[in-house]
């Protein structure tokens, strides 16, 4: 497979439009935390007593905070000056999960309530045991998809990851974990494989965490983002959360003693900071119960959407609706035909417009 199929024009048209998504999702971001901010100027600093089950707010200071993680009605809120706080939520302000923004309002030592919950830039979500989505972790900046030789890679769901990605206008990145199985051949006719996702924004880390080589370049890629690492059964996603976090017990340690939550961290979201150094000011969301989600019922244009390199040529087929099967002066075959659009990624879109597109 050659390695470069795209024009240079083409890259960068990709790059414009993901770039243009992310935008979107930083000015919402900026407006979200204005709004919190009026949010704690105005009301909530002076709402009263809660309805009786909940701790009294009294005339005390509110402020911002992020949720950590959260056990039933509990929840560990970091403050902004990184202290823990063990709160409940007001009954009316819906169910915040881990890495929601939030307004709280301290009742006594590390104790508080949560008195407002901000919109939230996207959430990723796993139908419950009715199949109605509920919601995991939230305000995510960077999707981490885990492949190895073993279990043997599904193209079909790294595709669907990414197409989430997408969707949520959150950046995603390729791991090729467990790469010592693989000899140097291997290993190459692997990444090989892999080529087509750099040039779409999606770079690929090879790494192993026998003797953890490419952790040091991974590390960057995570850099103040709020990442979680997702993948199929037995890639090595806990493997990587032990290397990635080498303080993990430290950090629920400290967190179970400021709020006597975190230590059942087997099925709810947690999110960690990852050490200062290459991944400054990181965090990753550690959550085994969101680790593969899948993407249900979209329209044939949330699906293009999830295709950045369809975007290059949108609009450009003869039918409006065009499926990019068998129609005539399809713009999206005509650009496989010319080698710019990768014809392993149009199967995958044709195979998630059958299973998805409502
Ligand atoms: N050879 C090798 N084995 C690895 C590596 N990373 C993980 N493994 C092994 O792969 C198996 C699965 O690893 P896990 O980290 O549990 O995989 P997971 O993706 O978290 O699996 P689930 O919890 O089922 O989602 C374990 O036996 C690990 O020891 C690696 O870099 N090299
Ligand atoms: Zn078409």
């Amino acid at each position: 497979m050659p390695k470069r199929r795209l024009s240079e024009r083409q890259r960068r048209r990709i790059q414009a439009i993901q770039e243009r998504r992310r935008q979107r999702l930083e000015s919402r971001t900026s407006a979200v935390l204005d709004d919190l901010d009026a949010e704690r100027d105005t009301g909530a600093a002076t709402t009263g007593p809660g309805d009786g089950a909940e701790p009294a707010v009294g005339e005390r200071q509110s402020q911002q905070g992020s949720v950590i993680t959260r056990h039933g009605a509990h929840l560990a809120i970091e403050a902004a000056d990184g202290s823990l706080h063990h709160c409940v939520a007001r009954r009316n302000i819906g169910q915040p999960v881990c890495g929601d923004r939030v307004i709280w309002v301290p009742t006594e030592p590390s104790r508080g309530v949560v008195t407002a919950l901000a919109e939230r830039e996207n959430v990723l979500s796993r139908p419950d045991y009715a199949g109605r989505d509920k919601p995991l972790a939230a305000n995510l900046t960077l999707l981490a998809v885990v492949v190895a030789p073993e279990p043997p890679p599904s193209g079909f769901l790294l595709d669907q990851y990414l197409v989430a990605a997408e969707l949520m206008g959150v950046r995603a990145l390729v791991v090729a974990a467990k790469m010592d199985l693989l000899d140097t051949p291997a290993r190459r006719a692997f990444i090989d494989a892999l080529a087509p996702y750099p040039e779409l924004g999606y770079p690929v880390c090879p790494v192993s965490t026998k003797g953890s080589p490419g952790i040091t370049a991974l590390l960057p890629h995570l850099t103040a983002q709020t990442a979680i690492l997702l993948g199929q059964s037995g890639v090595g996603k806990s493997s990587l959360v032990q290397l990635l976090l080498p303080d993990q017990d430290i950090q629920v340690g400290r967190l179970s003693a400021a709020t006597g939550l975190g230590r059942h961290t087997t099925s709810t979201a947690t999110c960690y900071r990852l050490p200062p150094g290459d991944a400054a000011g990181g965090r990753l969301i550690d959550s085994p119960g969101v680790r593969s989600f899948r993407l249900a019922g979209l329209s044939q244009a949330q699906l293009e959407d999830g295709f950045p390199e369809l975007g290059t040529v949108r609009g450009e087929c003869r039918f409006r609706d065009c499926r990019h099967l068998d129609e005539p002066d399809c713009a999206v075959r005509a650009a496989v035909a010319a080698g710019s659009i990768h014809p392993q990624r149009l199967a995958r879109f044709q195979q998630l417009r059958e299973g998805l597109v409502r």
